[in-house]
């Protein structure tokens, strides 16, 4: 028999004060999008798996939770990332609006499998994304829009690091020289940062982007001097524009790194924050496929709003004030207006303690405890 109260692996209830926190946090970060020109859309927990998963990589594609409805006998699946479906509404329902259309998101996500660094499998994706441009321009403000929006929750230390998810694989359609090599194995050496294999190959033209990882002004200047394809070098220049209009947050660029970004085409980034182990938020731009096959261009960013509830963010700090037996409904009205949370007493023996109560009410005014 299982135990009450005991959850599948990787799943937890949100507890006061931290369930109120992620309410607030959401809140909090949607409002800024919304004041960004960004419009909330709302997609469903679970969709068809086919057309879910076919808007995400390979990977995240594994990572979804299936299930045969009972109802249609079609297989759906739960949403493991919002972005896919952003992107599926834009191109179907909001096609004919006007572009760039920016839309915010918010909710949970569930992955079938946690990782080491974050065991929880359902998480709270808050993020925005922007349809119909990954311009240089539409990169500029959607990172500074996720630098506005996490800065507004009070987070130290926040970080980026940036990368080029598509590089190796456009250096190599430019004719840079695999060897014996494949785009597969270059890309597995270089996550690997393993020069001696590069070499063995024939791949060494690929060995200087190991070293054109770290701070973002040293890894740009090691990218320039490279033989670099003129398409590269525009986004290269579109990169340290970026970093250029960011002076004060540190920034970090691993050109070829990929993990976690399966979709992402021309620049990805993660988001990184004091006290929050892993990442805060991902972005980058990425290809919506349109139902005519076409594609259209998009970039924006997913905020985890659990690490910062982790953290400690978001709480609130409630006011609140235990209303002895008896209390006048207009005085407690009054209190709520002013901005307390009344508590009422069921009986004569409440302690305000017990109720995480910092104050009595005293007569008509709350007397701190
Ligand atoms: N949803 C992606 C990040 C992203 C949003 N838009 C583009 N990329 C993720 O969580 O990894």
């Amino acid at each position: 028999m299982i135990p009450p109260g005991l959850l599948p692996e990787g799943l937890r209830d949100r507890l006061p004060p931290q369930a109120e926190a992620t309410a607030a946090l959401v809140h909090g970060l949607t409002a800024t999008f919304a004041s960004h020109g960004y419009e909330r859309v709302q997609p469903p927990l679970v969709e068809y798996e086919e057309s879910l998963g076919s808007r995400l990589g390979g990977a995240a594609r594994r990572e979804l939770l299936r299930f045969t409805d009972p109802i249609s006998q079609h297989t759906l699946a739960l949403r493991s990332d919002i972005t896919g479906q952003v992107g599926r509404i834009a191109v179907t329902r909001l096609a004919a609006t006007a572009r760039p259309l920016r839309l915010s998101y918010a909710g949970p996500v569930l992955r079938v499998r946690g990782t080491q660094l974050s065991p929880e499998r359902e998480s709270v994706q808050v993020g925005v994304e922007l349809i119909g441009s990954d311009s240089p321009a539409a990169a500029g403000e959607v990172v500074s829009l996720a630098v506005t929006a996490l800065a507004g929750t009070g987070l130290a230390g926040l970080s980026l690091d940036l990368t080029m998810p598509t590089l190796v694989a456009d250096l190599v359609a430019a004719g840079w020289p695999l060897g014996r090599a494949s785009l597969a194995d270059v890309q597995a050496l270089l996550d690997g940062k393993d020069v001696g294999g590069l070499h063995a190959l024939g791949a060494g033209a690929f060995e200087p982007l190991i070293a054109a990882a770290g701070p973002a002004d040293a890894a740009l200047a090691r990218l320039a001097a490279l033989p670099l394809p003129d398409a590269v070098r525009a986004r290269l220049d579109a990169v340290a524009a970026l970093v250029a209009a960011l002076p004060d947050i540190a920034v970090t660029l691993d050109p070829t790194e990929r993990h976690g970004f399966e979709y992402q085409t021309w620049i990805g980034f993660s988001l990184f924050g004091a006290g929050v182990p892993g990442e805060i938020g991902r972005g980058g731009a990425y290809a919506i496929v349109t139902p005519e096959g076409a594609t259209e261009a998009a970039i924006g960013f997913s905020l985890y709003v659990d690490g910062l509830v982790d953290a400690g963010l978001g709480v609130v700090d409630a006011r609140r004030v235990l209303l002895p037996l008896g209390t006048d409904a207009a005085v407690a009205a009054r209190l709520r207006a002013d901005g307390w949370a009344t508590v009422a007493a069921l009986s004569a023996d409440a302690r305000p303690a017990d109720f995480r109560c910092t104050h009595i009410l005293d007569g008509v005014e709350p007397r701190a405890i």
